[in-house]
């Protein structure tokens, strides 16, 4: 009892305020209870409005520094990282094939990990790369016809979802999947099997997980066994036998995809840490397959939810609509279906439409936060050794002090060269040397398959219901609920 009242007494010893609690489950109740009314997504805006930009929240016993302040987020992201490496050490993916990805790892293993994947996402490798994501996009552009042809309204996130799941197929997971067209693809019905019950609400494993970390020893080995444990360990088999024949293979693999790029960094390839890579260790066979994995897990879901909500935006907003058409022709005259690269990641309104939608609606809000590594002091408050700092994204893109009339679809605010903005007011992809190491990549496949979308067709909403878009977050995720309907007409 002594020690869960100390646990407790944290928050105040650190000088924070925030929202009451109980010594049983912390602030879970409230936070279920606002799940509950559908005001989950109100809950951190309306205590960063009571306690301020920097305040504490409980869950269970744990307790997390919630921090929207930015000169506190460059702090903890940026300036201070070395004591701020880790993300939250969440046991219940302390297993494979979590325990070696860039999500899970920790410290100095981290340090290398990234270095080795990092070059993997440079621009030189994107170009690379172009002409496989533009051969998805072109599959998508034919499923976008098909649509409009039959002049119904359609929940365009599924096909954003199988367009993003075939893109990373290919280039992550070395599989030609057909996803676009085909729904019964044992990939896709894998991946949307594990996403769907990849959920605490969902998974007792997850739960007891969270709440009983001192089982996890025992209970990671019921892993595979459980609902999203099945499909999990399908596609991972999989991806194990093609990285294990594309080790076999190496010297003779022409083509270039992020699996190979990251075998470029293996151990298994270049035969041991090799005598030109002496100071930086090599990437194992666990850490290539883990690392491919967690590509597809961050890179299906986000962005196919960034499309989406960007195809709603935009058909609630027929004036930006027509502006970012009219850029897209101006190129389409000059480049015809071929917009290279450079050309494509230059178009200024295209670019504002992205930045503008992902500050709206950021896909992934909860899990931009660090673990203290040693006690460290931010903006006057001593975090002590092992305390997670979360910063909320939804609320900091949602702030009035930065963002005039925040609730706003606004990309011009992105435009102007007048905008003195804080560099930590836009953070989407997180901040610092963890920050999404995929952006670019995300943004290379969201802005060919917008360029094309709008080059062929308009966007409008349905008539009724269907043209809300509800959204919900999940765990870790800004997700919409119902899907994001639209209608397609020809340009
Ligand atoms: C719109 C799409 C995407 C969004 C919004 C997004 C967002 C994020 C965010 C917020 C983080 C945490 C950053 C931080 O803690 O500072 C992250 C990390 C990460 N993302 Fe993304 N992501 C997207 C697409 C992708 C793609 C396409 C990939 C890979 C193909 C990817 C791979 C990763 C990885 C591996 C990490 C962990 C990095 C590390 O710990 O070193 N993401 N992402």
């Amino acid at each position: 009892l002594w020690e869960r009242t100390k646990k407790f007494s944290i928050r105040k010893e650190i000088g924070l305020s925030g929202p009451p609690f109980n010594y049983i489950d912390g602030n879970i109740s409230l936070i279920m209870e606002a799940k509950k009314n559908g005001t989950d997504i109100d809950f951190a805006p309306s205590c960063t409005e009571k306690y301020g930009k920097i305040y504490g929240l409980f869950i269970g016993a744990k307790f997390y520094v919630m921090v929207t302040d930015l000169d506190a987020i460059k702090e903890v992201f940026v300036k201070q990282f070395n004591s701020f490496v880790n993300r939250e050490d969440v046991k219940f993916n302390d297993t494979k094939p979590m325990m070696n990805g860039l999500f899970n790892v920790r410290g100095d293993r981290w340090r290398n990990a990234r270095n080795c994947v990092t070059p993997a996402f440079s621009t030189g490798k994107m170009r690379l790369m172009y002409d496989t994501v533009n051969f998805r996009v072109m599959n998508f552009l034919e499923m976008m016809k098909i649509r409009c042809e039959s002049g119904a309204s359609f929940n365009i996130y599924d096909d954003f979802q199988s367009l993003t799941l075939d893109t990373i197929g290919v280039c992550a997971f070395a599989v030609d999947s057909k996803c676009q067209t085909d729904r019964n693809d044992p990939f896709y019905v894998n991946v949307r099997k594990m996403f769907a019950e990849f959920d605490v609400d969902k998974s007792l494993y997850m739960r007891l997980g969270l709440m009983l970390p001192s089982l996890m020893p025992v209970l990671k080995y019921f892993r595979p066994y459980t609902s999203f444990g099945q499909p999990e360990t399908i596609l991972v088999k999989n991806l194990e036998t093609v990285v294990d024949q594309r080790i076999k293979m190496y010297k003779d693999y022409k083509s270039v995809d992020i699996m190979q790029l990251l075998l470029d960094q293996s151990k298994e390839c270049t035969g041991s840490d090799d005598a030109a890579n002496k100071s930086r260790p090599l990437l194992t066979r666990d850490e290539v397959v883990e690392n491919c994995y967690a590509f597809l897990l961050a890179g299906y879901e986000t962005t196919s939810t960034a499309l989406a909500y960007s195809a709603w935006l935009l058909a609630k907003n027929p004036d930006t609509q027509d502006k970012l058409q009219s850029e897209v022709d101006q190129h389409i005259n000059e480049f015809g279906d071929k917009i290279p690269y450079e050309a494509l990641m230059k178009l200024p309104y295209l670019d504002a439409v992205f930045k503008e939608s992902l500050r709206l609606y950021p896909p992934v809000v909860l899990f931009t936060g660090r673990t203290c590594v040693k006690t460290t002091e931010i903006l006057g408050y001593s975090i002590p050794e092992g305390t997670n700092v979360i910063t909320p994204v939804h609320v900091v893109h949602q702030d009035p002090e930065v963002w005039p009339e925040p609730k706003k679809f606004d990309p011009e605010r992105f435009l102007s060269k007048n905008e003195n903005r804080h560099p930590m007011a836009w953070m989407p992809f997180g901040h610092g040397p963890r920050n999404c190491v995929g952006l670019r990549f995300a943004e290379m496949e969201y802005k060919l398959a917008l360029f094309h979308l709008m080059s062929k067709f308009n966007l409008s909403l349905p008539e009724g219901d269907l043209a809300a878009l509800n959204v919900e977050i999940s765990l870790i995720l800004l997700r919409p609920v119902n899907g994001v309907h639209v209608v397609l007409s020809n340009r």
